[in-house]
């Protein structure tokens, strides 16, 4: 346990989504927290909820989606209980959030320098010559050559890693408290990747930004993130420090990711020796334990309809797992 109160707070959040095939329970009763100054990653196969946890936080579901439950503390205050004007004013100010596809998230018709003018007037009240200058600082940071010839060109006539740059600097322009990156460096080469990884570190050590890292790679997640925390069906199943979670995963899930990932930067997307595939989440009896059908240590105890989550505590922090059987425990008669 972190000595002070985490910025970030997500305590037992559940979000479900209307389809016409009946309601999908995308998250159940999600708890994980960050502090100050603190990079954490949220890792788990496609499809376990961790893109849809950062929307519940940055207040962004989809219309069909609802928090069901829950509560999402930050800086004091609970997100979820924040009208839409207070949310508005926060992202972009306190919490920003960096996507995939930076060409998707930028304007193709405002060029880089009025797109991050248009934050700082919003968020900071700078405007004319100050906004300029901030956007160029703001570009230089994200080590982008040459600024003053960037400022004024439009997203298609930078490269993709650029993009991902400027990306970066509209999130950071306003100095926000927590940045969520989802995937920040799918689909840019390796030095680009690594470029941005280290700048993101560089923030969190300067300016005590806190990060939440998503990714589907287990070995930059090890690399960069002091904590861990393992999504399956929407589920947290694992939330433990980075190295105790490498030396001794807890949850068969875990065990499974690590065991298929022996080197650093492999992808568990490519991964083809976990057997099954998620439960599909529109079920009416999902029941406590959503890896069951995946599991060779299930047996009966597993099929209660509720599971708690076990806590240690351990020399790097606590250790939480979602198992009626984990890893370590003899397994029942
Ligand atoms: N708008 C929506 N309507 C219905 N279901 C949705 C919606 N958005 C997400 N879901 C469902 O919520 C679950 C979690 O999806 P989510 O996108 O969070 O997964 P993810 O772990 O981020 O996957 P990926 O790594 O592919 O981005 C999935 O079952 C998905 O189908």
């Amino acid at each position: 346990m972190t000595a002070n109160p985490p910025l970030l707070s997500v305590e037992g959040v559940s979000v479900a989504f209307r389809t016409r095939a009946g309601e999908v329970k995308a998250l159940e009763r999600v708890s994980f927290s960050v502090a100050r100054g603190e990079t954490i990653a949220i890792v788990g196969e496609s499809g376990s909820g961790k893109s849809v946890t950062a929307q519940a936080i940055m207040g962004i579901l989809d219309p069909a989606g609802r928090v069901a439950e829950g509560r999402i503390g930050f800086g004091g205050m609970d997100l979820l209980q924040a009208t839409q004007r207070e949310l508005a004013d926060m992202r972009g100010r306190e919490l920003a959030m960096i996507f995939q596809n930076p060409r998707g998230a930028l304007n193709p018709i405002r060029t880089v320098g009025d797109q991050i003018a248009d934050v700082l007037a919003r968020h900071e009240h700078l405007k004319g010559p100050a906004a300029r200058a901030r956007a160029m600082e703001m570009l230089a940071l994200v080590k982008i050559t040459d600024p003053p010839r960037r400022l004024d060109a439009y997203p298609f006539e930078l490269s993709g890693g650029m993009c991902q740059r400027v990306m970066i600097a509209l999130a950071l322009a306003c100095r926000p408290a927590l940045l969520i990156a989802d995937e920040p460096t799918t689909g840019l080469d390796v030095t680009t990747q690594a470029a941005i990884m280290d700048l993101i570190d560089e923030l969190g050590r300067s300016r005590g930004m806190a990060t939440v890292l998503i990714t589907h790679d287990l070995g930059l997640a090890a690399e960069h993130c002091r904590r861990i925390v393992v999504m399956h069906a929407g589920h947290v199943v694992e939330d433990a420090p980075a190295e105790a979670l490498f030396a001794a995963p807890r949850h068969p899930y875990t065990a499974r990711l690590l065991a298929a990932t022996p080197r650093p930067g492999r992808h568990l997307a490519d991964l083809a020796s976990i057997p099954g595939g998620l439960p599909d989440l529109r079920r009416g009896d999902l029941g406590g334990c959503r890896f069951l059908d995946r599991c060779e240590r299930a047996g009966e105890v597993c099929r209660a309809p509720t599971l708690v989550p076990v806590e240690t505590m351990g020399a790097s922090g606590h250790h939480r797992v979602l198992c009626a059987q984990p890893i370590g425990e003899e397994l029942a008669a």
